[in-house]
């Protein structure tokens, strides 16, 4: 009888963290040769998930949020009703509840289920190596290719990130084309931090995925005002999330107890372009916001 692919792919030898740490080749042949395995693996385990567990579906997303984008989308004139429900808390920095408090419950034990499922996912390896993120978007060897996760994720960029992108940001429209994304895990004397940077996205839309009750200190995400210098620590409650210009210098705060759980989603042009400052934003009309981009997923990644 042959194996299963889940049972393969649970069982074959994975490459060390020191070997990771330095992004050995080896490593990255290690993802990119057992990619196809990897997904037949998450499908199996998908499709084995007991059919009673609730379902990852729109009821996750924040309410209010949820009923003004499905407006939009039917009638793209109503789309003033999604931008009412940011607030710019740091100058280029909107905030909103995005995933409703009473259901992202259902998010994390999947995610929690998703961590044991003994199948190799590749941390992401931006700036540091974040041992307990996971690779989310398919351009990525070793990203979490589940079936019922995958639907919601496309769900997720197609039908709420980037139309909010493109109202709330005009000049990102045309460099938002192609989808990138990875969740994080912040934990004390793990890993805890991250220094000063920008994004090599059009726009980055970070998620806080704790539950309520699930506290911790520190971690802050700290963000600089180039034209004042001026820094703010912003903070997360669950369920909250931040979205901003990739350029927007900021930092992730040491935590100092608990835990805090974060996706990062991006989106960037073709090949990673990115808008470029200054230049001309022609005006669209609403229904050329609230549309599906007419290209392919060109699997750049930028890590
Ligand atoms: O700590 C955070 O939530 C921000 C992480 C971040 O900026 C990044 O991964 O690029
Ligand atoms: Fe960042």
């Amino acid at each position: 009888m042959s194996q299963t692919s889940l049972h393969h792919a649970r069982t074959i030898e994975r490459p060390s963290r020191e070997a990771m740490l330095q992004r050995a080749p080896s490593v990255q042949r290690f993802w990119t040769e057992n990619k196809e395995l990897f997904a037949k693996a998450w499908s199996e385990w998908d499709g084995g998930r007991n059919s009673g567990s609730p379902a990852l579906d729109s009821s996750i997303f924040d309410p209010r949020l949820r009923d003004t984008i499905e407006a939009a989308w039917i009638d793209p004139t109503k789309e003033n009703k999604v931008k009412e429900l940011w607030k710019e808390v740091f100058p280029g920095v909107y905030r909103t509840q995005f995933f409703n408090v009473d259901q992202l419950h259902t998010l994390r034990a999947y995610m929690d289920a998703v961590g044991e499922a003994e199948i190799p996912l590749r941390p992401p390896y931006g700036i540091v190596l974040n041992r307990g993120g996971a690779m989310l978007d398919p351009r990525s060897e070793g990203y979490l290719a589940a079936p019922t996760f995958q639907a919601f994720y496309q769900e997720l960029m197609n039908r709420y990130m980037r139309p909010v992108s493109r109202l709330l940001f005009p000049d990102v429209v045309g460099f938002d084309t192609q989808t990138f994304g990875f969740s994080i895990q912040w934990q004390e004397n793990k890993d805890t931090s991250l220094r000063p940077h920008s994004d090599a996205s059009a726009v980055t839309l970070n998620i806080n995925l704790n539950l309520p009750g699930e506290d911790y200190s520190g971690s802050a995400v700290s963000f600089i005002d180039p034209a004042t210098r001026r820094i703010e620590k912003l903070t997360f409650e669950p369920g909250t999330a931040l979205i901003h210009h990739g350029s927007v210098p900021h930092a992730s705060e040491p935590i100092t107890s608990g835990e805090r759980f974060n996706f990062v989603l991006w989106l960037y042009g073709d090949h990673g372009q990115l808008p470029i400052e200054g230049a001309s934003v022609p005006k669209i009309e609403p229904s050329e916001r609230w549309s599906l981009p007419d290209v392919k997923n060109d699997d750049f990644a930028p890590f």
